[in-house]
């Protein structure tokens, strides 16, 4: 299912390679194909790969839990085969989604701060006079933009004149010749204070359609297997639910007293605001009442690059004590059942051997042991998230990847898999964000909600015509 434009048949009448190198580049590629194709992937997910390997520029979208985030770290490998490793810049609109594909955000490498984007011209001269951006958008071959439905269409077109612009000695091409590829599903999070009514999304910016080849709409749903829920979440995130979809979610609704076994007890609640989750966290952790070992992130490198790590998903201080419950916030074996969003209880706490855990994340080099809820028990060592520009990382944060799980940011949980989850909706405001939060969890059976009110299934007007438009083509 995919949107052609320039994408006529198969890699026939691509402007962009025409390049004495776009031979070599072929030629490397399809060597690459065969080994990097893996059979675990769909027809569509591949075809995103031969494309990307063929130096295409392609946005991914899809529905929460199709495999974008899987595919773009296939992606950013193709990438990093095919170009000189240091041409190669991976971004992301937010710093938590920048951090979590070892990337550096959109703003960062622009050189464009998180000023307004309203004057391009004014924009491009702070970004000739910033030599290390001019630098960086000079030396691009490929620039992946993860969660680009977070940048509103001015903004998009403003990056692609200065990427023209700085590059315009290398090529008359848009964006320079830069390779783009870009991923995001426009009826989740949408940008926050657009400047323009007309340019609010990425998809309205003048230069999107003639930025990519290939537009591809990825269908297959991984995260749920449950026909019916998918059916659901599809509904709810067009903003269209039926009378009998409601009755389904309305069965989900949390009862005083209800489910007295395990409910809501050791289930992740979601909060849109971060209060609410430092609040309900908080108590939990006083409520066990038990001796707190206290986790304190180790950082190196300069700001705004700390910066970014302090808005990642890691904690700056971690607390956490025997009996809390507590979260996986990154794939420590995919195989086990050890993926970012898992959950479990810390049951003890056991003296590092040799140099597992620095003394400055914990003085008393105390390790968590948690049993996850997919029954593996383990001793959770402290993880890396690097800041990288190209191939140079620019800061690192050291810490135990888990958080707190009794609640959660709908924020922080974009990309998780939950199995049972509780979502506090009445704070829910905006289009995509009931689907955002619906969409983490594997099950009907696995949710729970308070707060919930049918007009809150809202989708944006422009983002149903942008897919139905994607439909269109794809057709
Ligand atoms: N081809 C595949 N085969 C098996 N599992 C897959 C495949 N592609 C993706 N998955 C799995 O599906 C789940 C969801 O994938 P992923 O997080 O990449 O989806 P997403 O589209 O980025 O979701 P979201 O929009 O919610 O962030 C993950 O557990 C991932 O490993």
């Amino acid at each position: 299912m995919l949107l052609t434009r320039r994408f006529i048949a198969p890699f026939v009448a691509v402007s962009r390679l025409t390049s004495p190198s776009s031979k070599t580049l072929a030629t490397q590629s399809d060597a690459h194909l065969r080994h990097q194709c893996s059979p675990d992937l769909t027809d569509q997910q591949s075809l995103v790969l031969d494309a990307v390997a063929r130096g295409r520029s392609v946005f991914i979208t899809g529905s929460a839990g199709t495999g974008k985030s899987l595919l773009l770290r296939h992606a950013i490998r193709v990438l990093r085969d095919i170009h000189p490793r240091h041409s190669v810049f991976v971004t992301a609109s937010t710093g938590i989604a920048a951090t979590a594909i070892g990337g550096q955000t959109l703003h960062s490498f622009a050189g464009i701060g998180t000023q307004s984007a309203d004057d391009a011209n004014a924009v491009l001269r702070d970004v000739l006079r910033n030599r290390p951006a001019a630098r960086r958008w000079a030396a691009a071959n490929a620039l992946v933009v993860d969660e680009v439905s977070m940048i509103d269409g001015r903004l998009f077109d403003t990056l692609e004149t200065i990427a023209r612009r700085v590059r315009h000695r290398k090529s008359d091409d848009v964006w320079g010749g830069i390779q783009i590829i870009a991923s995001g599903d426009f009826f989740q999070l949408p940008p926050i204070n657009s400047p323009d009514p007309e340019k609010e999304f990425a998809f309205e910016a003048d230069c999107w359609d003639a930025s990519f080849d290939l537009q591809i709409d990825l269908s297959h749903v991984f995260r749920q297997s449950d026909a019916k829920f998918i059916e659901l979440l599809q509904c709810i995130r067009l903003g269209r639910c039926n009378p009998d979809q409601l009755r389904l979610l309305d069965q989900c609704r949390v009862v005083q007293e209800d489910d007295g076994d395990q409910w809501p007890e050791t289930v992740t609640s979601l909060y849109p605001l971060n209060r609410d989750v430092q609040r309900v966290n908080k108590q939990r952790l006083e409520e066990l009442e038990r001796e707190i070992v206290v986790y304190r992130a180790m950082d190196r490198g300069k700001n705004p690059w700390r910066k970014q790590l302090e808005r990642g998903i890691a904690p700056d201080v971690l607390e956490v004590c025997v009996g809390a419950r507590v979260m996986l916030i990154k794939n420590l074996d995919v195989e086990r059942g050890l993926v970012n969003g898992s959950v479990g209880v810390v049951t003890e706490f056991v003296e590092s051997s040799g140099r597992a855990i620095s003394a400055r994340i914990c003085p008393d080099q105390l390790l968590p042991v948690v049993q996850f809820d997919v029954g593996v028990k383990v001793a959770v060592k402290p993880s890396s998230w690097d800041v990288m520009e190209g191939q140079v990382v620019l800061a690192r944060r050291r810490q135990v990847p888990l958080i707190l799980a009794w609640a959660v940011s709908v924020h922080k949980c974009q990309g998780m898999t939950l199995d049972r989850m509780h979502a506090d909706l009445s704070r829910v405001f905006g289009c995509g964000m009931v689907y955002v939060v619906l969409s983490r969890v594997r099950s009907l059976q696995g949710l729970r909600l308070s707060g919930f009110n049918p007009s809150k299934i809202k989708a944006h007007p422009k983002v149903l015509q942008f897919y139905e438009r994607l439909q269109f083509g794809q057709s």
